[in-house]
């Protein structure tokens, strides 16, 4: 086997797990393996906002300066590179949980967080064919301990002692649905699994997948409410897909280097409530108006552009997984005490006069920390259009999710 040789993936972090064949790991056949140094440039997002904030007086890193943030990262980097690289034992010990874990979405997450050197132990839970998940998954050599849980009646179990659970149970679309199509059936699976949630780890961070996500987050958080443990701090609809598909799509047309490119996404993730904000793109970078018309369409169909191709076998998983991913890591390393987590999320917020809003937001310890409100000054007058069209969409969505958990309580 050549020494070089070496399989090393990053799933959007400054933290890369990767099966390295030779110097490094010829009596460890597997290795968790610290990229950071040279991730310092590729976070793909998440700390992307370090370069935004440092040219920034208003930013939410004060008077930090661009080189000290980054000699602090890299030294971080070097003592991470250090006390990891030839270890197998999990960095930190945090119980993950994912519900709805042998679909589409759930099989590809479930490997990729068991690769987190962050996860002691992952819950897989499903209504169905969780088994053979969880089997299957456990013969992985890294090292957290994976666990099925099977049906309503362990699901509570599936729960208890969790800090972050991962949602991503229901229904995806078929070619011709919006994901507001998917609102009969997913409203009613993500009450029933937010009021376990409640009832068993009432201080997790919640992170909701299962669509449509404009809705879905506003039933999470009346539940939450009716159970009295809403912390709006932990309560997190995943919208990282589309940040991740702005990257992608943004560098494609740019000839960008991936690893490169950030772009936040505000507003909601459904059609016109996806705003990709190309103006905010880092590295700078300029767009005709043809090229920002075609490039916020795309992200904003991407989607849709899945579902068509998958010809009614399902909608995103892998790239979901991908991106769920990323966000699962982003919060752990938040709740490993990292100060420098940067991720866009759909969450209850004032920045504009809608109760939910996705922007990007700052994840510590206790859950969201900070909104970085930059992101939405001096918007391009076709962003600002864009913001205030997506606006009475996304407030129906809202109020369509907040009268169904309410319907509900008075039936109960
Ligand atoms: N937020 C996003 O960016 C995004 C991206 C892609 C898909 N999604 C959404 O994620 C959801 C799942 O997509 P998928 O492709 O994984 O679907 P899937 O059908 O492949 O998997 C869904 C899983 O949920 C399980 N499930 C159903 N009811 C459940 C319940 N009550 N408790 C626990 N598990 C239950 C099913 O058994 C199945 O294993 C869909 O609603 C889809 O629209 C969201
Ligand atoms: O488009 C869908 O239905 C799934 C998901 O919301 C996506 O953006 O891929």
């Amino acid at each position: 086997m050549a020494a070089s040789s070496a399989a090393t993936f990053s799933i959007g972090t400054n933290v890369s797990f990767g099966c390295k064949v030779g110097s490094l790991s010829q009596s460890k056949p597997f290795g968790v393996r610290f990229n950071s140094q040279n991730s310092l440039k590729s976070f793909s997002g998440l700390k992307a906002v370090t370069s935004v904030s440092c040219e920034s007086d208003s930013s939410f890193l004060g008077k930090e300066t661009s080189a000290a943030l980054r000699g602090s990262i890299a030294l971080k980097a070097q003592k991470e590179n250090q006390s990891y690289q030839y270890h197998l034992q999990p960095q930190a010990a945090f119980k993950v949980a994912i519900l709805g874990a042998a679909g589409g979405i759930g099989q590809p997450l479930a490997l990729l967080i068991k690769m987190s050197p962050l996860v002691s132990a992952l819950h897989l839970y499903d209504i169905a064919n969780v088994k053979g998940v969880a089997a299957d998954l456990s013969h992985c050599n890294t090292p957290s301990q994976v666990l099925d849980f099977t049906g309503a009646s362990e699901l509570g179990s599936a729960l208890k002692g969790v800090d972050v659970v991962v949602i991503p149970a229901g229904v995806p679309r078929k070619p011709g649905m919006t994901r507001d199509d998917l609102f009969n059936i997913n409203a009613g699976i993500v009450k029933n699994l937010i009021e376990a949630v409640a009832d068993n780890c009432p201080d997790a961070f919640i992170h909701i997948i299962s669509n449509p996500v404009n809705s879905t987050v506003p039933i999470a958080a009346e539940i939450l409410k009716q159970k009295g443990v809403f912390d709006p701090k932990k309560l997190f609809g995943v919208s990282t897909l589309d940040v991740v598909r702005a990257n992608t799509f943004v560098a494609q047309k740019k000839n960008l280097k991936l690893i490169d490119v950030d772009v936040p996404v505000v507003g909601g993730h459904a059609g016109i409530t996806i705003l990709p904000l190309l103006s905010k793109t880092k590295p700078s970078v300029s767009f005709t108006d043809e090229e920002v018309q075609e490039l916020t369409v795309r992200i904003q169909n991407a989607g849709t552009e899945v579902v068509e191709a998958k010809a009614g076998t399902g909608s995103a998983t892998l790239s979901m997984a991908y991106a769920a991913a990323r966000f699962v890591e982003s919060s752990l390393r938040a709740l490993d005490g990292d100060g420098d987590v940067y991720e866009c999320s759909y969450v209850q917020s004032d920045l504009t006069e809608l109760p939910y809003f996705a922007s990007r937001i700052k994840i510590g310890k206790k859950g969201v920390e900070a909104f970085i409100t930059s992101d939405l000054q001096g918007l391009t007058e076709y962003e600002q259009k864009a913001l205030e069209a997506l606006k009475p969409e996304l407030k129906s969505s809202i109020e369509k999710g907040i009268a169904f958990a309410n319907k509900q309580a008075v039936a109960a």
